[in-house]
């Protein structure tokens, strides 16, 4: 399809037959007069009265327990920069339909004009109750990562930043994959990250956690190489900096193993990417235009691994498809937050399905009848039915061991 033509299929696909992509459902019997006495006026205080008595009663006779709110400011959307809270909304029920379609979590899309910080999370902490889980997005850096911690410390449901920690989850688990097939580790991999935001300071972060080497890391941000020379840091870039004479992406990239993409369009080279050492790997993740496209890196080398964030490529790097699993272990454990143990038992599921034989209906999807572990597949597909029975589990059963469940490991999973 040409662009002009994906453009209006787009345009068209959120417009009609009627405009967006979500509705509301009823879960109930909802006809006779006898229903409608029991749904509202005057059966609808019963449930009123127990809650009041026992908030926890709130799970039993509402929605709350398995409704999330995407919710985002408008601040940081896809790699559109700042759209405003209005323009993100196809972006946020977009989210919503992903959680609901593959892990049936409903969601509210929430966007609110704050770009202030201290706004948005006041504004978070009074419509929680309605929550069982708060799912920010698109929320630009550094305010995000103040705006998680102060929801986090203040709400007792989990408060997951989609941006952070969901990217950071695909991210470490298609690199765990991806440098095994090419022969590589990550504690060895010399690895550059383009984008000091969000997504770029959790993947890191979480990339070290995992045991990759700080001292192999070289961070850049919209200013060049994050370098301990630089006085314009804040606190997360500054504990990326290092002491070295590189100072463009491009001095950055010559020699790396594994080239990580959150930043913005087209910002990688042909040249930069020939640069890299034998057998790289390419992670050029914003979208939906990514920082090198997949035709240009495979025209110039042909060992390197190259993902991106989009549907229409091999290899999808993209937190589709951790959100929607990843909440659905987390709820149904009345979890209390999502902590590092759920993160990294995310990643390991993640990658262990990627090895696994691809079932028929995957490959019927993707119209590829071939595919198996290997360079254009490190990781499982968004259409996977899978994904729930793999991670959703192992998010669930870390969260009970780590203390952050409120009830037990549900018995209609998978058994441990
Ligand atoms: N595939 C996926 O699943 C995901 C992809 N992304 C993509 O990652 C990108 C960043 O998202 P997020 O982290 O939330 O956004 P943030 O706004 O938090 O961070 C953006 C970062 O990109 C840097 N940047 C912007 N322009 C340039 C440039 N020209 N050269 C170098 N660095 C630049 C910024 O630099 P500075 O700090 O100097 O301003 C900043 O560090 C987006 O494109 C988004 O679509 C994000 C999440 C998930
Ligand atoms: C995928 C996503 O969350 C983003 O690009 O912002
Ligand atoms: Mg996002």
């Amino acid at each position: 399809m040409s662009n002009p033509d994906r453009r209006q299929a787009a345009l068209d696909y959120h417009a009609k037959p009627r405009p967006g992509k979500l509705g509301i459902a009823i879960t109930k019997p909802f006809t006779t007069p006898s229903e409608l006495a029991l749904a509202y006026s005057p059966g609808v205080a019963e449930p009123v009265i127990e809650i009041e008595k026992n908030p926890d009663d709130a799970f039993k006779y509402t929605s709350k327990g398995n409704l999330v709110a995407v919710i985002t400011n408008g601040t940081a959307v896809l790699g559109l920069g700042r759209t405003g809270a209005l323009a993100s909304k196809p972006v946020m029920e977009g989210k919503a339909v992903l959680f609901k379609k593959f892990a049936n979590v409903d969601v509210f899309d929430i966007e609110v004009d704050a770009p202030d910080a201290d706004d948005f999370i006041e504004t978070v902490k009074r419509i929680a109750p309605t929550f069982g889980g708060i799912n920010l997005e698109d929320i630009a850096a550094p305010d995000c990562f103040y705006v998680e911690q102060a929801l986090s410390d203040a709400l007792d449901i989990p408060v997951f930043h989609d941006d952070q920690h969901g990217t950071a989850i695909i991210i470490c688990a298609g690199l765990l994959n991806a440098l095994s097939y090419q022969g590589k580790t990550l504690e060895q991999a010399r690895i550059v990250c383009v984008g000091a935001g969000a997504a770029g300071i959790a993947s890191m972060n979480l990339l070290q956690a995992l045991g990759a080497d700080a001292n192999n890391i070289i961070m850049c941000d919209s200013k060049g190489v994050v370098h301990s020379g630089r006085t314009d840091l804040n606190a997360q870039k500054q504990a990326f900096a290092v002491d070295t004479d590189l100072r463009t992406l491009e001095d950055a990239m010559s020699g790396a193993d594994v080239f990580i993409g959150v930043s913005g369009p087209g910002l990688v080279s042909q040249a930069m990417v020939q640069s890299m050492a034998p057998k790289p790997v390419v992670f050029a993740l914003a979208n939906p235009t990514p920082e090198i496209l997949p035709e240009e890196a495979h025209a110039v080398r042909d060992d390197l691994i190259m993902a991106t964030g989009r549907s229409d490529y091999p290899n999808q790097v993209n937190n589709v498809l951790c959100f929607p699993f990843l909440f659905r272990g987390a709820l149904d454990v009345r979890s209390r937050s999502i902590n590092h143990a759920m993160q990294i038992a995310a990643v390991h599921a993640i990658a262990d399905l990627a090895r696994q034989p691809v079932p028929e209906v995957v490959k019927d999807a993707y119209d590829a009848p071939e595919l198996s572990f290997g360079p254009e597949y490190i990781l499982p597909t968004p259409l996977d039915p899978r994904l729930s029975d793999f991670v959703s589990p192992a998010v669930a059963a870390a969260a009970v061991d780590s203390g952050a469940a409120r009830s037990e490991y549900p018995a209609h999973y998978p058994k441990r």
